[in-house]
């Protein structure tokens, strides 16, 4: 019998509430082809999480499609299921933040910010009301959000975030990939992938009218700072 039996009830929360966030992402295009997973920990001293099956259709995600790992990312009991190619990422953030859920997405605009801002190795934000969806709060706060290549080998990947995790900004892209997200538990993990989300589509797209307008009304734009272009 296995001795994580004891967490029955909150495995049963886990599994609905991971379910019901990959029916929302899902709905909005946040995990195209198969792509991205979700997380909530049941423990953390042992780590204990749960995570979505690798290769899952997210938009279809049963309730069995969710694995629970322990810190070395082996499932707690026998199972026909594999556990995320990236649950080794999930245990990363998991051990370095304390979080109660950590949430990957792919998504065009978390690709294309994460693109533009390679070199830089990092895309900074300010002046965006929804950095308050991040739980910061101050008067014209500035985030910095890491951006970190993106390597196949994922125990280097998982390396490589946890070099990167700022203690305040609850969020790592991977160039060309997605982004990682976190949050003290679900409900905030996800409150926080889609201000990141949010904020991600609107610089993008406020390079593009500021570019547009430096080519066709240069005077409107002279005092607009847009970083890169
Ligand atoms: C289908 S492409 C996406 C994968 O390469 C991977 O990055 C991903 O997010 C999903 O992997 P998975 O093993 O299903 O959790
Ligand atoms: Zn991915």
């Amino acid at each position: 019998m296995s001795q994580y039996l004891f967490y029955q009830e909150d495995r049963i929360r886990v599994v609905k509430e991971l379910n019901e966030i990959a029916h929302n992402f899902s709905q909005k295009g946040w995990l195209p082809a198969t792509s991205g997973n979700l997380s909530i920990s049941l423990c953390h001293d042992p780590l204990v999480f749960g995570v979505t099956a690798s290769g899952r259709d997210k938009e279809n995600l049963q309730l069995e499609d969710i694995v629970f790992v322990k810190e070395d990312c082996s499932p707690i009991e026998p199972t026909r299921l594999k556990p995320s190619a990236e649950t080794l990422i999930h245990a990363k953030i998991y051990q370095l933040t304390g979080a109660g859920s950590v949430l990957h997405v792919h998504t065009v605009y978390n690709n294309l910010i994460s693109e533009i801002y390679a070199e830089e190795k990092s895309v900074v934000l300010s002046d965006m009301e929804l950095i308050k969806g991040l739980n910061i709060w101050e008067e014209g706060a500035a985030i910095e959000i890491p951006i970190i290549e993106n390597y196949a080998d994922i125990p280097r990947l998982a390396e490589e975030i946890g070099k990167r995790i700022h203690p305040q900004v609850p969020g790592v892209l991977i160039r060309k990939h997605g982004i990682y997200a976190w949050g003290e538990d679900s409900f905030s993990a996800k409150r926080h992938v889609e201000a990141f989300e949010f904020m991600f589509q609107y610089h993008f797209l406020w390079l593009g009218y500021v570019r547009t307008l430096q080519a066709v009304e240069p005077a409107k734009v002279a005092n607009v700072s847009i970083g890169l272009l």
